[in-house]
């Protein structure tokens, strides 16, 4: 599991250390982290020796990070700039800097756009600008030439421990801010590179061991992300005397006469997704193409047999159907069974809602939901206000109903109302298609169909992964998305990184799911 801490669980690892005198080491460990990481990148791509590099320098901490680093990089032979942006650097860091050969310019008003272009054509752009210590967003020249370098598509950005803008705590970016290809990490991953539009500036992220990890260990993270290793010990194990409802049977109101592709596609990937039976509860219409693709699955017009776990919403539309879905949720609020509550169905709670209903909004009804909650103090919400602060909202949204919400994005985030989140990103752009989040419900309602049985995650399961059982609905969504993700990227891996449909990222799910059973079984301890 990774775990993301905010700015300041990671400053306190440090004042130890900082305390004792070793701040230059700190600081050491995490430039020479970045020379690396910088270093490999240009090799990837041509010879190290007499390649272009300028670090854009603020006047803190991270500005001396990113001129030790360059410093390291002139010793190899690289050619050096540093654009000092505040009129003043890190001194050490600076006199390091020029000691190994760099040539350094001031910035200010008049030169942005020559200063912009002298270094958009550099092999390689170190922006180290702001780190954990910035109030807000880049001001004055230095964001006249962030928003210049961004029009100037440089060749590659490796951003020193976050990209400069980005709030670290939160993933809110005050923009502009340039688009790093690396972020490089110090310490600990920051909860900013792991949730939106944050992680969407950040690139790839490398994390650089500095010495102030074994602190952290004792932090409740801000945010966690599941690893494959992960997902496998969390995911259903059938086991050999399995039978059809042992291994977990989902209800399904789903679909209507004018949107009956959702329940198509819901009941085939909860099929394909493990679930021992579907139970397709809604009109003759959907149901005939329902049968067509699925003919496993059952179909009853209104009063179902057992199941474990209610799959409610997707497509539902007209009376009769809402129906049907909110007599579903009444029972399954009265057995204590699991639910996922998708699309229209999400009008539909009751006030208080428990920790096994998992809500999977985007962002549009997100913001829907929480305008329409009493309990949010009438405010409007609107998507946007979702998109550029997710995980405010899913935190929200998940405190305010008291259930689980999953909120679906390029970085799908997951809160527990307890308000332990999950962000994970396993997907590829491709996968923002119609269909995609009806395969996503169907995934997800058969891991709850799944886990009141035979699977291999007890309470043990959560304790190996720091979880409280109360939070484990969180992390079954989790393993969803994450699920949901890597088929679209197994799927579009088969089509050479190509454009999918839901029905492609639908028949991965198994190869997914079969890959890391198979791992776990390899690894397991
Ligand atoms: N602690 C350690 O031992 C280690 C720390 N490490 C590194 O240090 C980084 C944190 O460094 P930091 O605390 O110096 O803050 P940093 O992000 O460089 O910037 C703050 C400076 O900018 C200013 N400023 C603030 N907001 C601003 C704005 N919007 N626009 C413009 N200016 C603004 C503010 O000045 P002020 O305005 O307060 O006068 C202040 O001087 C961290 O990310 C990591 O890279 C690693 O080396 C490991 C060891
Ligand atoms: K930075």
């Amino acid at each position: 599991m990774i775990s993301a801490f905010t700015g300041q669980q990671i400053r306190d690892a440090e004042q130890p250390l900082l305390d004792s005198g070793e701040g230059a080491v700190l600081m050491h460990r995490a430039a020479y982290g970045l020379a690396q990481v910088v270093a490999r990148e240009v090799k990837s791509r041509r010879k190290l020796a007499g390649a272009s590099v300028t670090v854009l320098a603020g006047k803190g901490n991270n500005g001396g990070d990113g001129l030790f680093a360059a410093a390291f990089l002139a010793r190899r032979g690289m050619r050096t700039m540093a654009i000092l942006t505040a009129g003043e650097a890190h001194p050490e860091g600076l006199a390091a800097f020029v000691a190994a050969g760099g040539r350094q310019l001031s910035l200010e008003a008049a030169n942005v756009e020559e200063l912009a272009v002298l270094c958009a054509g550099d092999d390689v752009i170190i922006d180290a600008l702001l780190g954990t210590g910035a109030r807000g967003g880049l001001r004055g020249a230095s964001a006249e030439l962030a928003a210049a370098l961004q029009e100037l598509h440089p060749r590659l950005v490796v951003a020193c421990d976050l990209p400069s803008g980005l709030d670290a705590n939160t993933g809110v970016v005050h923009w502009p801010v340039l688009d790093a290809d690396v972020t490089v990490t110090f310490g600990g991953v920051k909860a900013g590179l792991m949730a939106d539009p944050g992680e969407g500036c950040a690139g790839r992220v490398e994390l650089v061991r500095i010495g102030i990890e074994d602190a952290l260990e004792h932090c409740r993270p801000e945010i966690r992300r599941l690893a494959s290793s992960d997902i496998g010990a969390l995911l259903p194990d059938p086991g050999r005397r399995a039978h059809k409802y042992s291994r977990g049977v989902l209800g399904v109101v789903a679909g209507s006469p004018r949107f009956a592709g959702a329940a198509v596609l819901g009941v085939h990937a909860a099929a394909l997704a493990g679930a021992g039976m579907v139970r397709y509860v809604g009109p003759r219409e959907a149901a005939q193409l329902v049968l067509a693709r699925t003919p496993e699955a059952l179909w009853e017009t209104d009063h179902p047999g057992r199941v474990q776990a209610w799959l409610l919403g997707s497509g539902v539309d007209g009376e009769e159907q809402l129906e049907r879905a909110r007599n579903a949720g009444a029972s399954a609020l009265a057995h204590e069974l699991p639910v996922v509550v998708d699309a229209g169905a999400l009008s539909l709670l009751p006030q208080r809602c428990p920790a096994h209903w998992i809500l999977t909004p985007h962002a549009g009804e997100l913001a829907t939901l929480l305008t329409s909650l009493p309990s949010a103090g009438e405010v409007e919400v609107t998507r946007d206000d979702v998109e550029s602060r997710p995980l405010h909202y899913v935190r929200q949204a998940a405190e305010l109903t008291g259930a689980t919400v999953l909120l679906k994005g390029a970085t799908t985030l997951v809160s527990s109302p307890s308000g332990v989140v999950f962000s994970q990103s396993d997907g590829t752009a491709w996968m923002a298609t119609a269909g995609s989040g009806d395969v996503l419900a169907g995934v997800l309602g058969a891991l709850l169909a799944q886990s009141t049985e035979l699977v291999r995650h007890d309470d043990g399961a959560y304790a190996a992964l720091g979880l409280d059982p109360a939070d484990r609905w969180a992390a079954l969504a989790a393993v969803a998305a994450s699920v949901h993700g890597r088929a679209g990227t197994l799927a579009s891996a088969d089509f050479e990184g190509g454009p999918l449909t839901a029905s492609a990222i639908m028949r991965a799910v198994p190869r997914v799911i079969g890959s890391l059973n198979a791992e776990y079984d390899r690894t397991r301890p």
